[in-house]
């Protein structure tokens, strides 16, 4: 993939915990592979907020990527690893496709474009509680495209549908184009989520595992958690602003002459000063709130206690500034 986002800036530390090798290459390797073992990449598409990081999650069976209830939370192609005795099968995870309005956004759709053609299978998610849109027919009609790739679609939150429209919902499905399975899950209650990799993993060629067993994620650690305040920061934050957030991990170290201590250097960007007020809020109160709850999840990843520095900045407008996305880590 050429110009990875989230690389890490010239001299960021990286502590190896979920970091795996250096295979960022996405065609899988078609070598011999005893008894018949499948491994190989899928990537999950469909509208904004339609649940394919809360699904990766579950069949990967830990957190690799967040999650909110804004539209767009997902801004990197981050990778989920199941290992099964039969199969690894490599997830990417991409942001949700659709109409680009900002630089941001093109880039975020040319990053899903050259992850379709890259994967060895495509899950398409419709969610079971809303009407196919033309979000949706958008997608689809973009699939279409894809010719070689196969594509499973998945009707996602089924908890949240009766079982009458999860039938509806599927023959709708149906209608939208050529798929090799179409299937209902929830990533909530984990109905079928076992039947969704099952399904996923019959198109991968067969081969040798891609990663070592216990490999969950190969993003760096830096971004995992810049991921986590980022997700903290977007608690109750509304209309454009959780567009703004961007957060960068400066430096991160263990602290010396202290076990047990990892000290962290963040900072969270946003475009206006108006939006650091907020973020900040009435004498810091927001901010405190902020790292500590975006301490706790690190504390969690890491497996030790840290101390997290948390600055918040104006990068005027770094949606559409070419200088201040690739600042960011989102490249051409
Ligand atoms: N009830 C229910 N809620 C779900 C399910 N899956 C996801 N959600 C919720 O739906 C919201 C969006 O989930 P995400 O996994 O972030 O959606 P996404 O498609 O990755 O979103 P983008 O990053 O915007 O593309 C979150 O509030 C999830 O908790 C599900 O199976 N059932």
């Amino acid at each position: 993939m050429p110009g990875r986002p989230g690389a890490l800036p010239p001299g960021a530390t990286c502590l190896p915990l979920l970091r795996v090798g250096d295979n960022w290459g996405m065609t899988s390797v078609g070598n011999e592979a005893p008894g018949g073992h499948r491994a190989g990449f899928a990537c999950f598409i469909g509208r904004p907020n339609v649940g394919k990081s809360t699904l990766m999650n579950a069949l990967v069976g830990t957190k690799v990527a967040i999650t909110s209830s804004r539209p767009q939370t997902t801004r990197r192609a981050i990778r989920g690893i199941v290992h099964r005795p039969d199969a690894q099968l490599v997830i990417v995870d991409t942001p949700g496709l659709h109409k680009p309005r900002t630089l941001l956004g093109e880039r975020l759709d040319s990053l899903v474009r050259s992850t379709l053609t890259e994967v060895d299978v495509i899950g398409f998610c419709v969610p079971a509680d809303q009407p196919v849109g033309p979000g949706d027919k958008y997608i689809a009609r973009e699939l279409a495209g894809v010719k070689k790739t196969p594509v499973v679609a998945i009707v996602t939150k089924t908890d949240l549908a009766a079982p009458e429209q999860v039938a509806e919902q599927l023959l709708a499905v149906g209608r939208l184009g050529e798929f090799a399975d179409i299937v209902p899950c929830s990533a909530a209650d984990g109905f079928q989520v076992g039947l969704v990799g099952d399904l996923l993993i019959r198109h991968l060629p067969e081969g040798m595992p891609l990663y070592p067993e216990g490999d969950l994620t190969d993003e760096p650690e830096q971004v995992l958690i810049s991921e986590l305040i980022r997700e903290a920061a977007l608690e109750g934050v509304r209309d454009e602003l959780p567009h703004s957030i961007a957060v960068v991990v400066d430096e991160m170290a263990p602290r010396e002459g202290r076990d047990g201590l990892v000290d962290i250097y963040a900072h969270l960007y946003v475009e206006r000063s108006s939006q650091k007020g907020i973020i900040i809020g009435h004498k810091g109160s927001r901010l405190r709130e902020v790292g500590a709850a975006a301490r706790r999840q690190i504390e969690a990843l890491l497996g030790t206690k840290v101390y997290l520095d948390l600055r918040v900045s104006v990068l005027k407008d770094w949606q559409r500034d070419p200088k201040q996305l690739r600042r960011l880590g989102f490249y051409d």
